[in-house]
């Protein structure tokens, strides 16, 4: 069961995991950004960026999104030693040979959106194309469960078949044999040669690192989520400030 991070058991959690070198991971949209109307409007919050930085100098700092690693480089404010796009499919070392058939996934997708007069065509309906994958944003349609509800039943019979990973009012599309986030943190983690790692996230993607319940990975959900298999939680990204704090505060005591 999910328990509040600031915690007596949070924190003596965090100073079990914490060692130098470990590998501090984040999610971006709804973890380091608030979530925002529009895709185009979502930043690092600024109370978040001194804290990240000095994070950087500290050890191995990785950014794992669903957006593409362009978009949120962009985005970020900061420079973590790596950053995955794509819910884990873009820029994994060792998977470099499956991102084209995965491009030819995606292009086979919008071809049939452009050719079909789907749910897709709703105005309202934005399709993210990020290249390793696809977004279907419904929040701005003029009945987002409705169009929930149709998008969700036609997007699950797309032929190569996707799959399909909900989050916030959008339906992600991500190649079958794509790898996913915590695919992605174990690779970083064998990367950076480190045995701990801390990951939040907020969302549907993220679960995919949390299900690993692997005790070496601190995993810290963001905002409540009762079915979540993260051990922690915390309420809103405005919270990760604290949160990077107790991070910095443990890694600089066992500095070296
Ligand atoms: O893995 P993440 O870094 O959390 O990215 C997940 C998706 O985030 C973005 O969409 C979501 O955030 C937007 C900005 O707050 C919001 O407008 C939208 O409704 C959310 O679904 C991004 O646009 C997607 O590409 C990411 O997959």
């Amino acid at each position: 069961m999910t328990q509040p991070l600031f915690s007596a058991p949070g924190m003596a959690q965090l100073d079990a995991i914490v060692r130098p070198g470990m590998l501090c991971a984040f999610d971006f949209d709804g973890t380091l950004a608030n979530i925002t109307a529009l895709p185009e409007a979502a930043m690092t919050l600024p109370s978040l960026l001194a804290g990240l930085r000095e994070l950087c100098h500290l050890t191995p700092v990785a950014v794992i999104t669903g957006r593409s690693i362009d978009d949120v480089r962009r985005r970020l404010g900061f420079a973590p030693a790596h950053v995955i796009g794509n819910h884990g499919a873009e820029g994994l070392p060792g998977w470099e040979r499956d991102v084209l058939a995965q491009r030819g996934d995606v292009a086979a997708w919008l071809r049939v959106f452009a050719r079909e007069s789907g749910p897709w065509r709703e105005p309202g309906i934005q399709i993210e194309d990020k290249g390793g994958s696809l977004s279907v944003h419904y929040r701005h349609a003029s009945d987002p469960r409705a169009a929930e509800a149709a998008l969700g039943a036609r997007l699950r019979l797309l032929s190569p078949h996707p799959r399909v990973v909900g989050g916030k009012a959008v339906f992600n599309l991500v190649p079958e044999s794509a790898p996913d986030k915590g695919v992605a943190l174990r690779a970083l983690m064998t990367l950076c040669g480190t045995d701990t790692a801390f990951y939040a996230g907020d969302d549907v993607t993220d679960e995919d690192v949390f299900a690993l319940r692997d005790p070496r990975v601190f995993c810290l959900r963001v905002g409540a989520e009762p079915d979540s298999a993260a051990d922690w939680q915390v309420d809103a990204p405005a919270d990760m400030r604290a949160v990077v704090q107790a991070l910095l505060a443990r890694l600089r005591h066992s500095a070296p």
